[in-house]
């Protein structure tokens, strides 16, 4: 007979494939014959040879499976997916790591926090200060922060978050009196979708949170049921196993980045003449980054990835030359990448004026204003090591761009580049070092609280004598507008006009040509060609040019100390933290600078939307976008340090609820630790051993060596074994179900042992699974489980994961149920440490 099963002994072959190991043999074993078998398209239908099929009453199914659609998803390619979008590229760029190894990196990013965690015990009252939080936040002793609100703060309509029962309507605070007392006591009254609560002040301040979303909508889709509070916890939970994925995911990427190394920088003394040039006193917070990122180079084996994050216009710009003299002085590269032309180009401006006493020191700007002479040439000069500073856009990051001796790369507002874009930029980090500046402020709580998983420089002091915006929010009036900007341009300033749309911008146009004869006045957009927004924006920073009509593109960086008033029309369509970015492009210097913000009509605008505005409106004072970011644009913070977040995340929860669920996470992240087990250590004592059916097996090139692969794949690694099983259905289409069977045994193994499972046993209707795990994981891995089945059918004792099952199953059926148990245990690895 033509069938065989892969644990009989004697078929078991040594391989001879000497492919690389993620690339292993599989793919080159089947290439050859490629051509050959492509010909015939194999079908599984109905050649299930009796003798074969396996005697369980299952063996029915197969027949069914076997009639789909090859295409249909089945549970391996269905897990597979699931794999690949849940680790992503992250798994197979990022080795694990030994345990000694890890848990000495553990130990030096939970000091390194502890020391962040101890800063913000000093500020336990919490407010005050830039950034110091929310106002009503506060560290509550027990290494997480607090985020809970002062009911008294409370406004009525407020929408709040009790930490058991969910999101509701804050209606007011009123005396009443126990049924079994006489005293009366102040109570809060909350609305919910079925019902009012009514708690006791002193409960409520326990538990409650103020609802805000890290976008611009303040309401959210529903209230919380009183009566029911499932969907609540399943939201809270969503919510903490997402946000133990970002804490773990950061922790590997700074213990992998921690693993590279290249010699320090030299400590030139050239270094402090460099910076005895920068023509101002540096503030408290430069100087701190300065200290940082010169650290960084100067006595740090591993390459920097650090981040500068501060206010706009609080001087970050001066933190990256420094960086980048150090290490052009030191005979490397240099590379600026901004966001927009715009952008790149005043870099390039400052970066030439701030090196110019260096004539050695070549700086070059690569662009689209470009010819493809000058283009070239430049290229030339980049691969040849004749330029040390290179300036540009993403299209430094192409592959056109070729480096002599690259050292540094200077980011500018990462979050505005496209994710390809982004994955470029960290593909750098693992060879170059990083520095990344980001004018969205983040929480200084949070920064603080993440000291020890990423390096970071807080910019939060303003330079002296910076003046606050003043900002003006009114309905438009042409007249408005006129004398805003007649006050400008009578001491001598420049304005910008700023509109949402490239269609607008004619319009005001026409009104202040007619306004203001003999001025200069110019329009600048996205979509004009390159030269002549190139020299639209050259002629407005040499003051030649007195206003800008313009739309956003002006949004971030841009820095025009003479342009001290901005003026914002239709203000309600664009975004709270682009506005924040918008009016910090005026009072860079130290003039009292004014942003005019117009709405249409204000019966047109939403109340929410009123209220949007009337908090940057407030925010006005310096330093306050670090507040204001906590509330509204927090998000944005989050992304910067934490990659693309979906804000549906915070969603579930409200951004307060959600911070402190990070903080909670941040301080035991040591405490999710996964040790795998060796794939040969894990014992499956499920007796199972399917037979492959004759057609399958003529089919096959060499199914004895076939099977010998599947195993050696799975004993490598779960990626080895999804490309196995992807190779061979390209070639051979969707296996028969015996060959699932097969393939499912393997994933168990491999499963369980990932996730340090040593046993699988059965035992009449309980399924038991020894395994090194502690409680904590347990629960970190029912908690990210979909299926409500399986996660309700598991327990944990001792040393084991039970499940008790309705009914005793055939084997094969008993099977796909621990392939699925497992492959949902699975899901929890990217929040859990691995090691
Ligand atoms: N310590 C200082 N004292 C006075 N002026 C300063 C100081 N540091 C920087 N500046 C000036 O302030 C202006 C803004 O600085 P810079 O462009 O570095 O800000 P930024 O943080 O990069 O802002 P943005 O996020 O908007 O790009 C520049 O003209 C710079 O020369």
């Amino acid at each position: 007979m033509a069938s065989f099963s892969p644990n009989t002994p004697h078929l078991k072959l040594t391989s001879t494939s000497a492919a690389p190991p993620r690339l292993w043999g599989w793919t080159s074993l089947f290439t050859a014959h490629k051509q050959a078998k492509k010909k015939q398209s194999f079908q599984f239908k109905a050649v299930y040879t009796p003798g074969l099929s396996l005697s369980s009453p299952t063996s029915k199914k197969p027949t069914q499976r076997r009639e789909k659609n090859e295409n249909e998803t089945d549970d391996i390619s269905i897990l597979n997916e699931r794999i690949r979008r849940d680790f992503g590229k992250r798994e197979a760029t990022r080795p694990v790591m030994d345990s000694e190894e890890a848990d000495k990196y553990i130990q030096l990013v939970k000091e390194q926090q502890q020391k962040g965690l101890q800063k913000l015990k000093g500020k336990k009252s919490g407010g005050g200060g830039a950034g110091a939080g929310a106002g009503d936040s506060g560290y509550n002793g027990a290494g997480g922060f607090s985020y809970k609100v002062d009911p008294y703060s409370l406004r009525s309509g407020d929408y709040v978050v009790h930490k058991k029962v969910g999101i509701g309507k804050f209606v007011g605070i009123k005396f009443d009196v126990q049924k079994d007392s006489t005293v009366p006591i102040e109570y809060v009254f909350i609305e919910y979708a079925d019902g009012m609560a009514k708690l006791p002040v002193k409960q409520a301040s326990r538990m409650l949170y103020r609802y805000n979303l890290p976008n611009e909508t303040k309401r959210p889709r529903t209230l919380s049921k009183l009566s029911d509070t499932t969907a609540w916890e399943r939201r809270k939970t969503k919510g903490k196993v997402a946000i133990q994925k970002m804490v773990v995911d950061l922790m590997e990427l700074y213990l992998h980045r921690l693993k590279q190394k290249r010699p320090p920088y030299p400590k030139n003394p050239a270094i402090a003449e460099f910076a005895a040039q920068f023509p101002y006193e540096p503030t408290p917070d430069q100087k701190k980054a300065f200290i940082d990122v010169e650290r960084d180079l100067t006595e740090r084996e591993t390459p920097m990835d650090r981040l500068i994050c501060g206010d706009v216009g609080f001087g970050k710009t001066e933190v990256a030359l420094r960086a980048i003299f150090c290490v052009v002085s030191a005979g490397k590269q240099a590379m600026v990448l901004a966001p927009t032309i715009v952008l790149a180009k005043q870099h390039f401006d400052v970066v030439s004026e701030r090196f110019s006493m260096y004539p050695d020191i070549k700086v070059g700007l690569l662009s689209r204003f470009q010819s493809k002479a000058e283009k070239e040439e430049h290229l030339d000069m980049i691969k040849h090591g004749h330029l040390n500073i290179i300036v540009g856009t993403h299209s430094l990051l192409g592959s056109r761009v070729v480096y002599n001796n690259l050292g540094l790369l200077v980011v500018d507002e990462e979050q505005r580049f496209g994710v390809k874009q982004k994955e470029k930029i960290a593909s750098f980090k693992i060879s170059v070092d990083v520095l990344t500046l980001s004018a969205t402020p983040i929480p200084r709580t949070l920064y603080l609280a993440l000291t020890g998983f990423r390096d970071a420089s807080l910019i939060s002091t303003p330079p002296p004598e910076r003046l606050p915006i003043k900002t003006h929010l009114s309905a438009f009036s042409k007249e408005k507008v006129i004398s805003a900007i007649k006050y400008e341009l009578d001491r001598g300033g420049q304005v910008f006009y700023v509109l949402p749309r490239i269609k607008g911008l004619e319009e005001p146009m026409d009104f202040l040509q007619q306004a203001f004869p003999g001025v200069d006045i110019a329009i600048a957009h996205g979509q004009q060609y390159s030269r002549q927004l190139e020299e639209t924006m050259e002629k407005f920073a040499q003051g030649v040019i007195k206003i800008l009509i313009c739309t956003n593109i002006v949004e971030s960086g841009l820095d025009i100390q003479n342009a001290n008033t901005i003026i914002v029309q239709d203000v309600q369509q664009f975004g709270l933290a682009q506005l924040y970015q918008l009016r910090g492009r005026v009072g860079r210097a130290d003039k009292e600078a004014h942003a005019y913000l117009f709405y249409p009509d204000k019966s047109l605008l939403s109340d929410q939307a009123l209220e949007r505005l009337a908090a940057l409106e407030e925010c006005r004072e310096l330093g306050q976008g670090f507040q204001l970011a906590e509330k509204d644009m927090g998000i944005r913070g989050f992304g910067t340090i934490f990659g693309e977040q979906q804000t549906g995340d915070v969603g579930n929860v409200g951004v307060d609820l959600f911070f402190e669920m990070l903080f909670e996470s941040l301080s035991k992240v040591d405490e999710h630790c996964v040790i795998s087990v060796p794939y040969k250590s894990v014992q499956i004592d499920i007796n199972i051993n399917p037979r492959l059916p004759s057609e399958y097996i003529n089919h096959l090139e060499n199914p004895m060596e076939m099977v010998n692969e599947a195993e050696k794949a799975a004993e490598q690694d779960i990626w080895c074994l999804m490309q196995f099983t992807e190779s061979l259905r390209r070639q051979y289409g969707k296996e028969p179900y015996s060959m699932e069977i097969l393939l499912k045994k393997l994933y168990v193994r491999r499963m369980a042992a990932d996730i340090g499972i040593t046993k699988i046993y059965a035992s009449g209707k309980m399924v038991g699974m020894k395994t090194n795990m502690n409680k904590k994981v347990f629960k970190m891995m029912i908690d990210s489980m979909t299926s409500e089945v399986h996660r309700n059918s598991l327990t944990f004792e001792g040393d084991q994961i039970k499940a008790e099952l309705l009914l005793e199953l055939p084997r094969e059926q008993l099977l796909n149920w621990i392939f699925q148990c497992l492959a949902e245990l699975y899901a929890s690895l990217p929040a859990l440490i691995k090691y």
